[in-house]
């Protein structure tokens, strides 16, 4: 199979993850160490996803890369620099939608938020919400509340909002985890488009298999807890990417087993 090969001709990566490793409640009875050991890097454009078994740690690793989360020890850098916040360019899309819209506020009033903290003017603001509200496929519900929207429309909306500001790369965390297959299909596939249109960076935790081999460029195996890198594997499936033909390909078939196996091999 297809392993490990360097992501990076030339420039820097955007992200680079060098032997970080994160231990709660350090020096506590209850110490638990989550991470152990993970290095990778992420090219620019590219789109990386991370799986592993349940409680490998890929909140925890998705929360260090996002600055939320101060490493135990390791280096965390993006675009060169360590991280000590979340970042300017670096936007994050958590699974649970209907905890991070605010449910006060209008579609447009959530979606404009970053806008606001980044000092982007009243008129150029209204023009960027129009825009990522149409690129995510919701074109006219800017009035309406969060409440208002399915499931699927609210994780659009949280899509839309990390978009807003333009950033250089977005971490997602099992961003679809929490809506029907049918919805997933489309959501996934509406990642992809942007990701293209845009020409962004993503990495995204999931615990689908099968998403992260539809989706991915790479994915990063980890082992079980504490974790560590099992493999980093290629995924050389064309683009732009069917959910019917992709999915039904041989080498889908044999990416998905391959890592079927590491996972499960680690459980
Ligand atoms: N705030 C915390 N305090 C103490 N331990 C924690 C904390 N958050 C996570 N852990 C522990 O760290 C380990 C990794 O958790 P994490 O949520 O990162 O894994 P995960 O791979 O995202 O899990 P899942 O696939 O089940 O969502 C687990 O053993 C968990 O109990």
């Amino acid at each position: 199979m297809p392993t490990s090969t360097p992501p990076v001709i030339g420039d820097e990566p955007v992200l680079s993850v060098r032997n970080l490793r994160k231990a709660y409640n350090v020096g506590k009875p209850d110490e638990r160490l989550a991470i152990e050991d993970v290095t990778f890097d992420v090219a620019k454009g590219e789109f990386v996803c991370v799986v592993g078994p349940s409680g490998a740690g890929k909140t925890t690793l998705l929360r260090c890369l996002s600055g939320l989360l101060r490493p135990t020890s390791g280096d965390v850098r993006f675009e060169g620099t360590p991280l000590v916040s979340v970042p300017d360019r670096l936007s994050v899309v958590f699974q649970d939608y209907s905890r991070s819209l605010f449910p006060w506020l209008t579609i447009n009033r959530n979606v404009a938020v970053p806008l606001k903290v980044a000092g982007v003017g009243k008129e150029q603001r209204e023009q960027r919400i129009a825009e990522v509200l149409r690129a995510v496929g919701l074109g006219d519900v800017g009035k309406n509340y969060p409440w208002q929207l399915s499931g699927g429309m609210q994780q659009r909306v949280a899509i839309a909002r990390a978009l807003a500001h333009q950033p250089d790369m977005l971490l997602m965390d099992e961003p679809f985890a929490s809506v029907d297959a049918q919805t997933r299909f489309d959501l996934e596939d509406l990642i992809l488009e942007v990701r293209a249109q845009l020409d962004i960076t993503v990495v995204l935790v999931t615990h689908d298999i099968d998403e992260a081999v539809y989706l991915a460029d790479r994915v990063v195996v980890l082992s079980g807890a504490p974790s560590t890198v099992e493999e980093i594997v290629q995924v050389p499936l064309d683009r732009p990417r069917n959910q019917l033909s992709t999915r039904s390909s041989e080498t889908f078939g044999k990416l998905r087993r391959h890592l079927m196996e590491l996972v499960t091999a680690h459980h």
